[in-house]
């Protein structure tokens, strides 16, 4: 579902080189190796979703990608500059996993979605445009009315929406997520499938780790499977829907691929 706005197309954006590009990425944790030569691309204006069973190395591909896990080998460029004269930072816009993110810190909703607005100011204070960005991001998640709560009264999944919000109010060219669905409820997971596809039209391009497409589905260009810090396989998410409503061998003989064990939908 890759798309451009006219103002991408005026630049030439079919050209652009893609928003993340790694090739051949190595990475160790704990002195284990966790990436074992991971491709990924994630073209301008494309949604990659990295699915795969726990421990298969979604999340530390982000995070390599994100500069938070070094490589050992390989390359990574952003936007095509290699990862090490990356500077434009501002330009990516991250949800991190539930569980890692900022618990504890005593803020209201506003001041954490604030935060995800100074770096596009370049940490300059924020102006009557900035609040306002701050406010629309946070009813593009259905939590403006909390705004001047502290996170730590908030549920789970209210705190995962005020993490997307901190995201969005970036205006990010890329838009990196893990889980962003986990612990939201259904009816919100339909809010944000939408709120993502607003961003998705107007040419933003996606990088998300997911347990289930959900909603999500429609969303999605590429889903890579990974398996033990490898690529296993990259496909259309229509034939993971085959997969995940036809478990047992019910898809048409003449769509079944041999049988994949990736760990998912199990
Ligand atoms: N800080 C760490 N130190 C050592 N090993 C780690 C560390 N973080 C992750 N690992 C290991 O790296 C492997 C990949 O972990 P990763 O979090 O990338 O998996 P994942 O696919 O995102 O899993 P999940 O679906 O459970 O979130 C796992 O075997 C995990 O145990």
């Amino acid at each position: 579902m890759t798309r451009t706005t006219a103002a991408q197309d005026g630049a030439g954006i079919a050209e652009a080189p893609p928003a993340v590009a790694l090739r051949g990425a190595t990475a160790a944790l704990g002195g284990r190796p966790v990436l074992r030569g991971v491709d990924l691309t994630v073209g301008r204006g494309e949604t990659v979703a990295l699915l795969g069973a726990n421990g298969s190395g979604k999340s530390t591909t982000i995070r390599a990608v994100l500069g938070q896990v070094p490589l050992t080998g390989g390359e990574l460029e952003l936007f095509g500059t290699p990862f090490a004269r990356f500077r434009d930072w501002h330009r990516l816009g991250y949800v991190p996993q539930r569980s890692t993110a900022a618990a504890g810190v005593p803020a209201t909703v506003r001041e954490v979605v604030s935060a995800g607005r100074l770096a596009r100011r370049r940490f300059r204070p924020l102006g009557r445009e900035d609040k306002a960005a701050v406010r629309h991001a946070l009813e593009l998640v259905g939590m403006a009315e909390r705004m001047r709560d502290p996170v730590e009264a908030l549920s789970g999944g209210q705190h995962q929406r005020v993490l997307i919000a901190r995201a969005l109010v970036a205006e990010p060219e890329l838009l990196i997520m893990d889980e962003p669905l986990a612990g939201v409820d259904v009816a919100n997971q339909e809010v944000l499938a939408d709120t993502l596809r607003q961003q998705v039209e107007r040419g933003t391009s996606v990088l998300l780790v997911l347990h289930e497409l959900g909603p999500l589905a429609p969303l999605i260009d590429h889903a890579v499977v990974l398996r033990e810090g490898q690529v296993e396989w990259v496909d259309n998410p229509d034939r993971l829907h085959d997969l995940a409503c036809h478990p047992h061998g019910s898809v048409p003989a003449a769509e079944a691929a041999p049988k994949i064990e990736t760990g998912l939908f199990s």
